[in-house]
């Protein structure tokens, strides 16, 4: 990993997310889907997938469900479970309710909050399988009461044709109505514009590679989306009182997940950063997925030296990782300075996969600095709310000639008549507010 000083890292925001080829596939894929619906999907789902499919095939029935269930261990449906009920009691807490209030005068102002109807989850399944993903959406979404839950997912994972049977029993597990193998931005599109197999929802969440979170700016505006939720990335703000191995494990355990990842250490030690460099050395060489762990550490990676704990936390700051582990001698002395991190670990036992699969928090979190404006999926993400306003006779006496003088000062003569013909036929024409 390379070593530089905070003044020499180059922390100014990417504005062109991915490159410009990413870019342009990702547009016409979902320009070919909007237009040819499922012909471009099965298309794309052989180029990319190479896994050759009819639209009636599209759709995993009942029976492969079951049949998954022969192909894991039952210890697996135990973690699940027991994972499952740490997530459900975390999101349960976000849960909000409809409310109204009586004014004295009458009239009744609130707010109605309603779960989505449709929503469509997508479960990454390229490089490596996530169950764990079908929980972190799926749990949310139930809390919220949304009816119709559809998982797309693609129908390869690691080369290996076939949607992970592991997915297949935590969606049975989770209760996902519908489940469609189909990935990358063609699966996106399909969710967002609808074919005749797969039928349009109305808001899509979950996370993915490069393409699957292009994918999902592009088709932002058709349907809702939770965040740009790309490739996986942890800094680390540690001094000396940290393990070495134990930081180094850390990022690599985001670096193993993508080339493109990003793993990030800030420190006030150069001794600390140099023992953590040769540990993250030595740890790669052991570790199974070290080719894209590698590429992720040497295109992505970094280790900044900072003066001092404050100036770190400034660093991560403009940074806004998805995720953040503090790990110096009195971490919750600094929580209140940290603005901007999807998710904050505080301490050296909080390694970021018991947040990855088990503490309750989502682990679905924005990504490439957007950390600075978006939030991990919750409750709110599949919900909407409308407001309600009753208003009595009264308040629009007490308060019409208000709203006309308002109405009038931006111009909009009809706005300020549709109040006042009320009031003229309540003999209260040209009345002042009486306040
Ligand atoms: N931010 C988060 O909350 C979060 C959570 C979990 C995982 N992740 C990230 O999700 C990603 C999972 O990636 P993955 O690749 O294993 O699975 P994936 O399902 O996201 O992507 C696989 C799909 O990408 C498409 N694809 C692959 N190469 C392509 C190309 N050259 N052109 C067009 N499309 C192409 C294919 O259609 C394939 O089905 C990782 O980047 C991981 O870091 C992020
Ligand atoms: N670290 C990922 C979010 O960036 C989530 C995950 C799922 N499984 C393992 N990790
Ligand atoms: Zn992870």
């Amino acid at each position: 990993m390379k070593m530089v000083k905070a003044q020499d890292f180059d922390l100014r925001r990417e504005v062109e997310y991915g490159s410009a080829e990413q870019n342009e596939a990702v547009r016409k894929i979902v320009l070919d889907v909007k237009r040819e619906g499922d012909a471009a999907l099965l298309r794309y789902t052989e180029k990319f997938d190479g896994v050759r499919l009819e639209a009636a095939g599209l759709r995993v029935t009942r029976e492969e469900l079951q049949a998954a269930y022969n192909e894991v261990e039952p210890s697996f449906v135990e973690a699940i479970a027991a994972a499952a009920a740490n997530i459900r009691a975390f999101h349960a807490k976000q849960k909000r309710n409809s409310w109204m209030d009586l004014q004295p005068d009458g009239s009744l102002l609130g707010q109605i909050i309603r779960p989505l109807k449709r929503v469509g989850v997508y479960v990454p399944g390229g490089k490596a399988a996530y169950p764990s993903s079908v929980l972190m959406n799926v749990i949310p979404a139930q809390v919220a009461g949304v009816p119709e839950i559809v998982m797309v997912t693609p129908p390869a994972t690691g080369g290996k044709e076939g949607i992970d049977p592991y997915i297949l029993v935590a969606a049975a597990e989770a209760g996902v109505h519908e489940i469609y193998r189909v990935g990358g931005a063609q699966a996106i599109a399909a969710l967002a514009y609808g074919t005749d197999a797969v039928a349009p929802v109305d808001k899509i969440c979950g996370p993915g590679n490069i393409y699957v979170a292009l994918a999902k700016r592009e088709v932002y505006g058709v349907v809702d989306i939770d965040s740009i939720a790309g490739p996986s990335e942890i800094a680390v703000l540690a001094d000396d009182s940290a393990d070495p191995a134990y930081v180094a494990a850390d990022l690599l355990s985001q670096a193993e997940h993508d080339e493109m990842a990003s793993a990030i250490l800030v420190t006030p030690s150069e001794a600390f950063a140099k023992a953590c460099q040769a540990e993250v050395e030595r740890q790669l060489a052991e570790l199974p997925r070290r080719d894209i762990a590698g590429a992720s550490v040497r295109d992505y990676g970094a280790i900044i030296l900072v003066d001092s704990v404050e100036e770190g936390i400034g660093v991560i700051n403009r940074l806004a990782p998805e995720h953040f582990e503090l790990i110096v001698a009195e971490p919750m002395a600094y929580v209140g300075l940290i603005e901007n991190a999807g998710a904050i670990f505080l301490g050296p036992y909080s390694s970021e996969p018991v947040g990855d699969y088990f503490a309750g928090p989502n682990h679905i979190i924005p990504t490439n600095g957007t950390a600075r404006f978006s939030s991990p999926v919750d409750v709110d993400d599949f919900i909407k709310k409308s407001s309600l306003i009753y208003y009595s006779k009264e308040a629009l006496l007490q308060n019409g000639a208000t709203i006309m003088e308002l109405a009038r000062r931006e111009g909009l003569e009809g706005h300020a008549r549709a109040i006042e013909i009320r009031l003229n036929k309540e003999g209260k024409a040209g009345a002042g507010d009486d306040k």
